[in-house]
């Protein structure tokens, strides 16, 4: 799986090989502006030199390489007052070394970049100027840049290096009106014909932490360095306006610190392996599959465990057995075939099924009633078998979270979305969505983890960045963005699948972290597999084609 990294991870990694003499922080920036360049050019071929791209030992000097018959590409890049700036200063001298003509916009004094900013921000003086930063100037390009109607532009290209790992506030408010201006983006031409807007390493605005947008614009494309940040793929604290949907596509350059490893990272959920964990030996009996037993809600209501039973079945839990109050034993007999029904009245019934030590996997919550959730949980929890709680064997605890993180023990998954999330830990909910003052923001792999570490088990907080984390601070997380995307998955029911697939899995004998992971993953996996129309019955149906994909 890919790491993750913080702003300080990143940090300390530069740092780190800074301070070894692996490498110069001038180096790394000379590689960073390179790989961005090759990335517009990967990106956008019609960008890219007839001669090909070149770099050679050493920077080469600008204008080695004839104007293109066309006419020189426009760019604008906006640079800040950091080494983000100087990684713009990289990508302004090397695209005028390619025939570009580019205008530069610095945002900050001269006097007080940092040192490699500053010798790159003086070798892009040998090759052009640098624009003031001020509205009337920024108006007065403009007027030459931009028709005036707004509706097409002379640059085709605007290289966002205002801000990056260090954005530590708010945008602020003298960056909005060039940015406005150079990347329109309410305007009514034609995304083909308005100029690309590139990020280098962050879009300015995004927190490299949390994925909370603090003044960003969405962008074309974002180029980072050496391995994603956590804010390409949280949401942050407004889903449709967070990391990944600011990013549009994010491209990893490689500017060789890549031996390095940083201290726990959090990890991208991929595919790697899942295979060979998934695939079942041929000899084997069903009782070496686990078996399952998914409480339900009385009569009316028990489609939602109905749902998680058959995501257990179908992940491959040898035995599922759905237990359910006696009110209910008809309607769920007439719906279920391979699935074994129960009766389980109440907690002594419960504890009464439970003798059977066959049973290794427990799903407590969907559709199960606060009461009845609350009756059971004590019991299944006591019994210390793999537990999956979800939906209402949360919410019954609101009041009282603590007696909830007494009973959890090391084998529960606890699986809530953001409105049980937040009963549960208000005060780590409240952190989450209060505005960040300073610094990167509390993000949701903090609120994960710290939840995880209080409730003693592992924490799947759900939504379209799905974040899993263990107490001893394990986490790892799965955005439902770029090429995972998966829209159709928030559809009623859905949620349930997801518990029945964790409880497969445990009852399999998965460990409670990659059983959650796992599971997460292939959830996504099938919607993204069935597409467009997909209700929540689809996803354990689209199980067998995923594993088939998979080589399982
Ligand atoms: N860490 C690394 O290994 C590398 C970093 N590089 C670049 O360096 C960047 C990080 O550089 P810095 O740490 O200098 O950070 P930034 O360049 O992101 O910004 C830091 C500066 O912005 C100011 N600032 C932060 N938020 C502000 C706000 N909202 N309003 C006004 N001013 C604000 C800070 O006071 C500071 O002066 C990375 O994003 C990347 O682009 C690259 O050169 C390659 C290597
Ligand atoms: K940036």
């Amino acid at each position: 799986m890919t790491e993750l990294l913080t702003a300080s991870q990143m940090r300390a990694l530069e740092q780190a090989a800074i301070a070894s003499g692996e490498v110069t922080g001038l180096e790394l920036m000379e590689r960073a502006g390179q790989g961005v360049v090759e990335a517009i050019f990967e990106e956008w071929p019609a960008f890219a030199p007839a001669a090909g791209v070149d770099w050679g030992p050493a920077p080469k000097p600008p204008g080695y390489l004839k104007q293109e018959e066309k006419g020189p590409w426009r760019a604008v890049v906006l640079c800040g007052p950091g080494n983000n700036g100087g990684d713009g200063f990289v990508v302004a001298r090397l695209l005028a070394g390619f025939g570009w003509a580019v205008d530069v916009f610095f945002y900050g004094d001269v006097e007080r970049l940092p040192a490699d900013a500053r010798v790159n921000y003086e070798r892009w003086s040998e090759v052009g100027s640098v624009h003031l930063w001020n509205d009337d100037a920024i108006e007065g390009r403009l007027d030459g840049f931009v028709s005036g109607d707004r509706s097409s532009f002379e640059h085709q290209l605007v290289v966002d290096a205002l801000f990056g790992v260090g954005l530590t506030r708010n945008m602020p408010v003298d960056t909005e009106r060039a940015r406005h201006g150079f990347v329109p983006t309410v305007t009514h031409t034609p995304q083909s014909e308005r100029p690309k807007y590139v990020a280098i390493d962050l879009p300015s605005g995004l927190c490299s932490d949390s994925g909370v947008n603090r003044g960003a614009f969405p962008t074309d494309l974002t180029v980072t360095f050496h391995r994603p940040k956590l804010g390409h793929y949280l949401f942050g604290d407004n889903h449709f306006g967070g990391g990944p949907s600011l990013c549009n596509q994010v491209s990893v350059i490689d500017i060789g610190l890549e031996s390095s490893r940083a201290d726990q990272p959090v990890l991208l959920m991929d595919s790697k392996n899942l295979a060979a964990k998934l695939s079942k030996n041929s000899c084997e009996h069903k009782f070496n599959h686990g078996s399952a037993l998914v409480l339900s809600g009385g009569s009316g209501r028990t489609g939602a465990a109905r749902l998680a039973a058959r995501g257990a079945l179908r992940i491959g839990a040898g035995l599922v057995t759905l237990g359910v109050p006696p009110a209910a034993q008809l309607e769920v007999a007439g719906h279920v075939t391979a699935l074994m029904v129960k009766r389980v009245a109440d907690a002594d019934g419960l504890a009464e099924v439970l003798q059977d030590k066959r049973l290794n996997a427990l799903c407590l919550g969907p559709g199960l009633g606060l009461e009845r959730a609350r009756a059971l949980v004590p019991v299944a929890l006591a019994a210390g078998r793999a537990s999956v709680l979800d939906a209402d064997a949360l919410s019954t605890f609101a009041d009282d979270p603590r007696t909830l993180f007494d009973m959890a023990h090391k084998r529960c998954v606890l699986t809530p979305h953001g409105g049980e999330f937040a009963r549960l830990f208000p005060d780590l909910a409240e952190k989450l969505n209060a505005p960040a003052e300073k610094g990167p923001a509390y993000s949701k792999v903090d609120a994960t983890r710290e939840a995880a570490a209080r409730a003693g088990c592992v924490v799947l907080f759900k939504g379209p960045d799905t974040v899993i984390a263990d107490p001893s601070g394990r986490c790892s997380v799965h955005a439902a963005a770029y090429d995972r995307a998966a829209p159709w998955l928030a559809t009623a029911g859905a949620g349930d699948v997801l518990a029945g697939f964790i409880t497969g899995l445990l009852a399999r004998g998965f460990a409670p972290m990659q059983a959650a992971e796992t599971a997460t993953w292939l959830h996504v996996e099938c919607a993204r597999s069935f597409g467009p129309g997909l209700i929540a019955e689809d996803l354990s149906e689209q199980l067998p084609h995923v594993f088939r994909e998979l080589e399982v």
